[in-house]
């Protein structure tokens, strides 16, 4: 935990502050059970008067009043500390996750990193502020305690350490037995996350095909995992409150049978074992025990949580020390020539890994400004391999070159702003239409939009909308169809004014005849920009100059459309049964 404290950056002086009153705030209650102490001895002599009771009163009354202000500042201040470190953790996370390669999230799961920025963030703040208030009190009140009770009998006050040697060997042996449960627990808080989240995303797809019982089955499986680690783990963490009240039981019975006998024998001037006492001090080390075991007690809650947010600190600490795989160079180049493409020997593994090759002997020459048609089975590697292009991923073996360059020697930003990528799964954010078209290019004037959205064929439809582009799309784009959606972003991807241009099957719910719009268009107005088309159906990429077709992550063949219809196996089967379905999807 502390390493993650250099994170408290604005919040460290309540962080400092609260000890500090916790401490003040102790040493008042300790004076509270001096006065107290002193004023029931006064009571027992037959001298005291009313002004002697007043005496004592006031200041009872002002020490309290001292230790409430102290008390709730200080109690203000953890909050403060606490909120503000849970704060900046999600901050610092989150930006480190902007940063992220796809490999770097994959490493972790969306689920996972969704969970360590809520949940276990959460755990780590709750646990901090307990830590801040009673890490600080307990000891001292503990400590403080024990000096004042070996001060009144130093005898009786080996009580307490006894008592105190045993709690902490007991304390131990739980925190041991249930930091493997706590464990578990947040692995299957990172299940539970993805279920919702699958859930929640696709809850048309549950509805359509009226999974509502299969989904609500499988929430309860996950959640009666996490019900059933938390039972097995509070059923240890119940032996602590057992240990503590058998603790102050048998601190109470010795202390008043030692203190009883010692206050017998003073009076009667015979001391047992030359114990002298009063009966103010035997109040106060009643007092003492009730603080030291209060404060036991404190600890050891302390402790349980300490042993649930060790994980999360744990998981936390991880996606902030997690580097990027993917660097700018010492001196990046930022200006990208043209819109040129080659693959040298490239193979490429998610797992970074050259013995599980998803991609193999990728070898491949794009000139600027040609149309290129990627076809091929479902996972024979097409959305891999363009990945590699825009440095999504860096290949494995080999070298992808734009513009006559490695990727790898280009700025990120750059060579992101000049290679646009409309992925299969598209995203809208909420917002108007004109502000998602704006992510394209911030700077974009409206003339801009309207043109990348015509070249798009997205002017058609946003045109019927009553409030045209200043149309508010909802979270996900769900108020759009898949189709509408699918050319409002080629429109963004448009705004870039990229020199390489990849649609990702991204027409795929386009109609065939807008689909070809699209692409002439492109043609027409994008002559300079390299178009990279994958596909599905044949009619999406028989008119690109070159069409790949790939198979188990490689190259099958290359050719238009004519001479892989003469010479390619897979391409004539494709076109075959599109002929007689009479196309997919028209
Ligand atoms: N993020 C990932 N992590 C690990 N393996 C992956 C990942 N994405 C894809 N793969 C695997 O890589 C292989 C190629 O997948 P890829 O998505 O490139 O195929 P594709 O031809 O684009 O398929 P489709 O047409 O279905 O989109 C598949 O075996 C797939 O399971």
């Amino acid at each position: 935990m502390i390493q993650l404290m250099k994170y408290l950056k604005e919040y460290r002086k309540d962080a400092v502050l609260t000890p500090i009153l916790v401490i003040l705030e102790t040493m008042g209650e300790l004076m509270l059970t001096v006065i107290i102490g002193r004023f029931i001895d006064e009571l027992s002599n037959s001298a005291t008067t009313m002004d002697t009771i007043w005496h004592y009163g006031v200041q009872l009354i002002i020490v309290a009043a001292i230790c409430l202000i102290f008390g709730s500042v200080c109690g203000w201040e953890s909050v403060k500390a606490a909120s503000g470190l849970s704060k900046n953790l999600r901050i610092a996370m989150f930006d480190k996750i902007q940063d992220f390669s796809f490999t770097n999230i994959d490493r972790f799961s969306t689920n996972s990193l969704v969970t360590r920025m809520t949940t276990d963030v959460t755990n780590l703040q709750n646990a901090y502020m307990m830590t801040l208030r009673v890490a600080a009190k307990a000891p001292i009140s503990i400590l403080c305690a024990l000096i004042m009770a070996f001060v009144i009998n130093w005898k009786i006050a080996l009580v307490y350490i006894v008592v105190i040697l045993l709690l902490f060997v007991g304390l131990f042996t739980i925190a041991r037995a249930t930091h493997p449960i706590f464990q578990r627990v947040f692995r299957t808080y990172d299940k539970l996350n993805g279920v919702v989240r699958e859930n929640l995303h696709g809850i048309r797809v549950v509805k359509g095909f009226v999974r509502e019982d299969f989904e609500n089955q499988k929430f309860e499986t996950i959640s009666g995992e996490i019900k059933k680690d938390f039972t097995k783990a509070e059923k240890l963490i119940a032996f602590n409150p057992f240990m503590m009240q058998t603790a102050i039981y048998v601190c109470l019975i010795f202390i008043s049978w030692l203190s009883a006998k010692a206050i017998v024998g003073s009076a009667s001037g015979v001391a047992v074992g030359g114990i002298y006492m009063t009966t103010g001090n035997f109040q106060n080390l009643i007092t003492y025990s009730m603080m030291i075991l209060m404060s036991l007690m404190m600890l050891s809650l302390i402790y349980v949580m300490m042993m649930m947010s060790r994980e999360s600190v744990h998981r936390i600490k991880e996606v902030l020390a997690e580097e990027s795989n993917l660097h700018n160079p010492e001196e990046a180049v930022s200006e990208i020539r043209d819109g040129e493409i080659i693959f040298e020997n490239v193979g490429f593994s998610y797992a970074d890994d050259p013995e599980k090759l998803c991609l193999s002997e990728i070898n491949l020459q794009i000139r600027s400004g040609e149309t290129i048609g990627i076809i091929g089975g479902t996972g024979s590697g097409k959305s891999s391999l363009i990945q590699l292009i825009p440095r999504l991923y860096d290949a494995t073996v080999g070298k992808v070159s734009v513009g006559g360059r490695d990727v790898r020697e280009y700025e990120l930003e750059a060579l992101r702003d000049a290679v646009a990528v409309v992925l299969q799964k598209n995203v809208l954010f909420s917002g108007t239409i004109k502000e998602n078209l704006r992510w394209g290019n911030a700077d974009a004037t409206d003339e801009e939009l309207l043109e990348v959205c015509r070249l798009a064929q997205a002017d058609s439809f946003i045109s019927t909308f009553p409030d045209g582009y200043d149309t508010y799309i909802e979270q996900g784009g769900t108020n759009v169809s898949g189709g509408q959606k699918q050319r409002l972003c080629i429109a963004r991807a448009l705004l870039k004014h990229p020199k390489v241009l990849i649609l990702d099957d991204s027409t795929s719910a386009v109609d065939t005849k807008t689909d070809a719009l699209i692409r002439r268009a492109f043609r027409s107005y994008l002559p300079e920009t390299t178009k990279i088309i994958i596909a599905q159906r044949i009619s999406s990429v028989e008119d690109a100059d070159r069409i790949i077709v790939m198979d188990g992550g490689r190259i099958d063949a290359i050719g238009t459309h004519e001479e892989l219809l003469k010479s390619n196996r897979i391409y004539q089967e494709v076109y075959e049964s599109q002929q007689k379905g009479g196309g997919e999807d028209e």
